[in-house]
């Protein structure tokens, strides 16, 4: 129960609480063996002490050495056994801490991201988990070996002589509770600390995307003043939190020490009435040293464990986030989408009600719509990037919110506006489209979406790297690629949403092309805002404020007399009229 709390508490892996485990068992090993060594020094001033006042003769020199060199090899032994299961094992417990949350992430619903924002997302996955490495490396173990080791000596302290115990170990409880008692205001600091670090990563990831239109519109001086201002407020919430931990972590401290001042005073007072001998006072002085050292260590190591706990929380609240879970058998009768009286809202806010229509396999169906009437969102919920909140989503009859996730999506193909691209080659980025695709026919697929026309050009062609995002290509060439990895992957289900937007006229003809050939008997759903687009559509469905408004064949909507499609189309043609 309490290491699964610890477990828990500190968002360690099975394997990760198993090496803390590991980990205080030899720091109570070594922590023990430091202290009988102090024996060791107490037999050797009783010898020496003994030959001054009885004139007995001097300790033997070789026995001691014999017995020194022995203790020095066991302690050795424990010393790198502690370390090996302490610092050694977290470097393993890092990585998978890392890939553990970087696998979470990957299979959690779209709509996580729209609440957390990428700097926020990076700072747990590198600064939270570098913050929790001290803690699993420097902390757990170390603090729960001393207090278990800390508790055997008391108790054999207390069992030998309990006034001069008491004398000796006041301190350390009183400065324990003098620093759990002030967690809440490490805690509390630490998430200010946090918050004000993320908001300096959010404004400089900012500043960098937003380079171009800052520049453009001569906001560059507002942009960094803001940014200063950011930076100097993290500046002063830490600096704030380290004074206020570094008052409390020396105020302990000092109050432990009293207990060599209160142990000097009773073993005095006991000397002189009779009651132990000033050898026995020797041993309580030194083993109060070997008990404060591990604590001196731990009172710091406690305040950076309250201060850690919110990096715990965050890395656990993603852990704790329910994944989009379903089987991976995935077996339709045919691939026609159809959708069941579904709505869904973005944080309560309802963007689609109750939609229902059936996209049927072999045909275009184009979703048209004023911008904001919900086309984008109904992609995204037959792909199950997100899930409907209610009605359903079938696919050759089957509900895809059963459906695992990754397996659903190897049976679509997907072309959207803003394109993904990796700082990787030409070829690697259309390669994506299909695991272990030969060069062959990625150069095909590359070739059938018009890309050739600019790989030419690119110093080493397809072997040309992008840059992140594909930062050396212009918009039309990024969408070229997404078509050529669409081509490639040869998915039964298409979902383009304005595929070809980014192109000139004459690359959009030569795209369509092969675009016509990789449409051929596919199930296919096409966002569209240019009219010109839906006019070969097999079905178009118009959805205005979230609904279903009109459904039909291009035809049969353009006749329509007050219809939506009609007066979209109209008011799309006089304003080319108008722009020629
Ligand atoms: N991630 C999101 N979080 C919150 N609201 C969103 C999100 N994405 C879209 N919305 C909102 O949902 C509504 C529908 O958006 P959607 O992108 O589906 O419309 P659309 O018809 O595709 O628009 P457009 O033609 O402009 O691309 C809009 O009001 C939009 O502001």
């Amino acid at each position: 129960m309490f290491w699964k709390n610890v477990q828990r508490k500190y968002a360690l892996t099975d394997n990760g609480i198993r090496n803390i485990k590991k980990g205080t068992a030899w720091t109570v090993v070594v922590n023990l063996i430091v202290i009988s060594g102090m024996s060791i020094l107490y037999l050797l001033m009783t010898g020496f002490m003994n030959t001054l006042t009885k004139e007995t003769p001097l300790p033997n020199a070789l026995l001691f050495t014999g017995v020194t060199a022995v203790f020095l090899l066991i302690s050795y032994l424990a010393h790198l056994q502690q370390y090996k299961a302490t610092y050694g094992l977290v470097y393993g417990e890092v990585k998978s801490a890392r890939i553990g949350l970087a696998e979470r992430l990957r299979r959690l619903p779209l709509g996580y991201f729209g609440k957390r924002d990428l700097a926020d997302l990076t700072e747990t996955l590198m600064g939270d988990v570098n913050r929790l490495e001290h803690v699993w490396s420097h902390c757990l173990s170390y603090l729960y070996g001393s207090w278990i080791s800390t508790t055997v000596i008391a108790v054999g302290m207390l069992i030998y002589n309990w006034k001069m115990a008491l004398a000796c170990l006041w301190g350390v409880p009183v400065a324990f509770l003098l620093l759990f008692g002030s967690r809440k205001v490490h805690k509390a600091q630490s998430a200010n600390h946090k918050k004000a670090a993320v908001q300096v990563a959010d404004g400089i990831q900012e500043t960098l995307e937003n380079i171009r239109e800052i520049r453009a519109t001569n906001r560059e001086e507002r942009f960094l003043e803001e940014l200063n201002g950011k930076i100097d407020r993290s500046e002063k919430v830490q600096i704030k939190g380290e004074l206020t931990i570094g008052i409390f972590v020396n105020l302990a401290g000092v109050i432990m020490r009293l207990g060599v001042a209160t142990t000097i005073l009773t073993g005095t007072g006991m000397i002189l009435s009779g009651q132990i001998d000033f050898m026995q006072l020797f041993m309580f002085l030194l083993a109060i040293t070997r008990i404060y050292a591990p604590f001196d260590q731990a009172l710091a190591l406690i305040a950076e464990m309250f201060v850690s706990q919110v990096s715990a929380n965050r890395l656990q609240e993603v852990h704790d986030t329910p994944t989009a879970e379903g089987t991976e058998v995935f077996m339709p009768g045919g691939h026609d989408i159809e959708f069941r009286n579904v709505s869904f809202a973005y944080d309560n806010q309802e963007v689609l009600s109750g939609v229902s229509f059936t996209a049927r396999e072999g045909e275009v169906t184009a979703l048209v719509g004023p911008s904001g009437s919900g086309k984008s969102t109904c992609a995204r919920l037959a792909a199950r990037l997100w899930d409907a909140d209610r009605g359903e989503i079938l696919v050759g009859g089957v509900d895809i919110g059963g459906i695992d996730p990754e397996v659903l999506l190897s049976d679509y193909s997907m072309v959207f506006q803003d394109v993904v691209l990796f700082d990787d080659t030409v070829m690697e980025n259309i390669r994506l489209g299909k695991y272990g695709a030969t060069d062959e026919e990625v150069l095909a697929a590359a070739k059938a979406a018009n890309c050739d026309e600019f790989v030419d050009k690119l110093p080493n062609g397809y072997a040309t790297p992008i840059g992140e995002n594909g930062a050396k290509l212009s918009g039309g060439e990024r969408q070229r690629i997404s078509i050529a990895r669409a081509l490639l992957k040869n998915a039964p289900i298409v979902l383009l949403d304005e595929a070809t937007a980014s192109l000139d006229v004459e690359n959009e003809t030569k795209v369509q092309g092969a675009l016509s050939r990789l449409l051929m008997g596919k199930t296919v759903l096409v966002i569209a805002h240019r009219m010109r687009t839906v006019e070969a559509a097999d079905k178009i469905v118009v959805l205005s404020d979230g609904r279903v408004a009109e459904e039909g064949s291009p035809a049969e909507l353009l006749k329509k007399e007050d219809g939506l499609f009609r007066r979209m189309t109209r008011l799309q043609t006089a304003g080319a009229e108008w722009s020629i």
